[in-house]
C-alpha cells in the first residue's frame, strides 16, 4: 500500500488539486481503530492516499476486485472486499476483520455511505463500520473531505484545479459499548461529520436539513 500511496499521491499535481489537512494527530490512538469518511467520487482515492496512516486497510465492494490490474493492485495492497448485496456475507467478513484488526494491529478505513455521493450532502450511514468498531472495542476516527462540487462537475466528469479541505476528527471511544449502542454511535458520528462537511464546504445547514452555499 505504501507503493500505491506514493504513486497515487502524485496524481494531485496532474489534476491541480491541493489538500489542506487538519487533525492528523487524531490518528494516533495507539491501537487499531475504524476510520470512517465521506465518499464523493473516485477522486477520494487521492484524498485517501494523502493521509492514509501506515497499517491501514480499506473495505471495498467486491466488484472492484474484478477491474483488471487495478483490482489486482488493490488485492495486493491488502484491500478487503465485501458483497454489499448480501448483508449476511458482509457481516461474516466484517466479523473476521474485527478479529484480524486486533491480532495484526491494523486500522480499517470504511466509507459508511456505502457508495459515491456527489449531491453536496451526506447519505444516511450504513451500520457495518460501527458494528465493527464495537465488536473490536476500538475507537471510530471520523474523517471529512470538503465538497468537490466547487471544482468537479460529476455529470460531465470534468474538473478544474481546486482545494480540498480534510479534517480528521477526535476519536470516538467504543469501549464498553454493545451492539445495542450501534444506532446511537452511527447517528452521533453522522451528525458530527455532516456538520464538519458543511463547515469545510462553506455550506449552510438549512433548518429543514437541506444545504445551500452561504454565498447564495
Ligand atoms: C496507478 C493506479 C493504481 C491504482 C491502485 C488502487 C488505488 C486504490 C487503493 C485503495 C482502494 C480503496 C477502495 C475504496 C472503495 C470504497 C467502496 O467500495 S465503498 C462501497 C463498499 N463499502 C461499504 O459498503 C461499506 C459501508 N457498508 C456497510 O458497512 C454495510 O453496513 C454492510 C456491512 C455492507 C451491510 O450492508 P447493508 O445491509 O446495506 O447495511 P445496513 O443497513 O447498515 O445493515 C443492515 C442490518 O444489518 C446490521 N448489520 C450491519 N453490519 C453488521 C455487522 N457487521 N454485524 C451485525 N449486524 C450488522 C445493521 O445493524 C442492520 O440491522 P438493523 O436491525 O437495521 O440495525
Ligand atoms: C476520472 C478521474 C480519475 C482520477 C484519478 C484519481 C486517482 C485514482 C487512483 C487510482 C485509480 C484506481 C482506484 C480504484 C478504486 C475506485 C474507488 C471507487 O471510487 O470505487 C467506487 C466505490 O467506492 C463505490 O462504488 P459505487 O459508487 O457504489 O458505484
Amino acid at each position: 500500500m505504501r507503493i500505491i500511496k506514493t504513486a497515487v499521491k502524485t496524481f494531485k499535481y496532474l489534476y491541480g488539486l491541493r489538500f489542506e489537512v487538519k487533525g492528523l494527530e487524531n490518528f494516533k490512538v495507539g491501537s487499531p481503530c475504524v476510520i470512517v469518511s465521506n465518499h464523493q467520487s473516485i477522486l477520494d482515492m487521492m484524498g485517501l492516499m494523502e493521509i492514509l496512516p501506515d497499517g491501514c486497510v480499506q473495505i471495498a465492494k467486491k466488484e472492484l476486485l474484478y477491474t483488471g490490474s487495478v483490482g489486482l493492485v488493490m488485492y495486493l495492497g491488502g484491500v478487503i472486499f465485501i458483497n454489499r448485496k448480501s448483508t449476511s456475507n458482509a457481516k461474516m467478513v466484517m466479523a473476521d476483520v474485527a478479529k484480524t484488526m486486533l491480532s495484526e494491529n491494523v486500522m480499517v478505513w470504511i466509507y459508511p455511505e456505502g457508495t459515491r455521493n456527489g449531491n453536496g450532502d451526506l447519505l444516511p450511514f450504513k451500520k457495518g463500520a460501527f458494528h465493527l468498531a464495537i465488536q473490536a472495542q476500538v475507537p471510530v476516527v471520523p474523517v471529512v473531505y470538503s465538497s468537490f462540487s466547487s471544482f468537479y462537475d460529476r455529470k460531465k466528469n470534468l474538473f478544474t484545479s481546486g482545494k480540498i479541505r480534510v479534517e480528521v476528527l477526535e476519536p470516538i471511544e467504543t469501549k464498553g459499548l454493545t451492539p445495542e449502542d450501534v444506532t446511537e454511535l452511527t447517528n452521533r458520528c453522522y451528525s458530527t461529520m455532516r456538520e464538519t462537511f458543511f463547515r469545510l464546504s462553506g455550506l449552510v445547514n438549512e433548518p429543514n436539513g437541506s444545504a445551500r452555499t452561504h454565498l447564495q
